[in-house]
């Protein structure tokens, strides 16, 4: 168990939250993975792959885990190559500060032709308790794709985690497979519709 106050949980949301504000929201019209098009897109991988607020994102997820009972008994985290990459390691390195690790994985997209031919890299995931992470999510298809991949792999996976969701159908379509859907932030948070 960790000591983090209510007041240190909240601030350090809303650092990120400031963070992400300040370096990922792209507004105009794009193009998504789902092939949607939308008004704005959030490049997370700015703020997952930044200094100053890598290490924010791995204690948002930590906080969100601990928040819903999840983190005690967790073995690793980590999810769909390579939006969900950082936000895994940053798991990681947070909870080796608390003592309370965890082990990262990453799920290719599709399994390595060679070498070990492997899916799902890293520690085996084979019986372990897994969340399936990501950086944000649209559909919900992408981090639905790990899901299927982690358990092909053997593991259980008791949630997917999102640092931010863009509330566009991936909470009712994880929820649809059984799985709690845990938010740390919204773009309802950055007044983003
Ligand atoms: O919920 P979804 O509709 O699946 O959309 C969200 C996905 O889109 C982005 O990845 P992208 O597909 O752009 O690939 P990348 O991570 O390889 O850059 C993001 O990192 C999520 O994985
Ligand atoms: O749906 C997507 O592809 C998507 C949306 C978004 O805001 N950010 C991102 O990295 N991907």
């Amino acid at each position: 168990m960790t000591s983090r106050t209510p007041e240190q949980i909240a601030q350090t949301k809303s650092q990120l939250l400031a963070l992400i504000d300040e370096l990922a929201v792209v507004r105009g019209k794009v193009t998504l993975s789902s092939g949607k098009e939308a008004d704005y897109y959030l490049d997370l991988r700015r703020i997952t792959l930044d200094h100053r607020s890598a290490p924010l994102v791995g204690d948002v997820m930590l906080d969100l885990f601990e928040e819903h009972g999840l983190l005690n008994d967790l073995d690793a985290a980590g999810g769909l190559t390579m939006g969900a990459d950082p936000v895994g390691t940053a798991i990681m390195h947070a909870s080796v500060q608390r003592n309370t690790p965890v082990d990262a994985f990453v799920v290719r997209k599709q399994a390595k032709e060679h070498g070990m031919g492997r899916r799902v890299e890293g520690p085996d995931v084979k019986g372990k308790r897994v969340i399936a992470v990501e950086d944000t999510s649209t559909t919900g298809g992408s981090v639905l794709t790990a899901v299927e991949a982690l358990r092909e792999a053997g593991a259980n996976v008791v949630a997917v985690a999102v640092v931010m969701d863009r509330e566009t159908g991936a909470k009712e379509r994880v929820e649809a497979e059984g799985l709690p859907y845990l938010i740390a932030l919204s773009t309802a948070d950055l007044g983003l519709e």
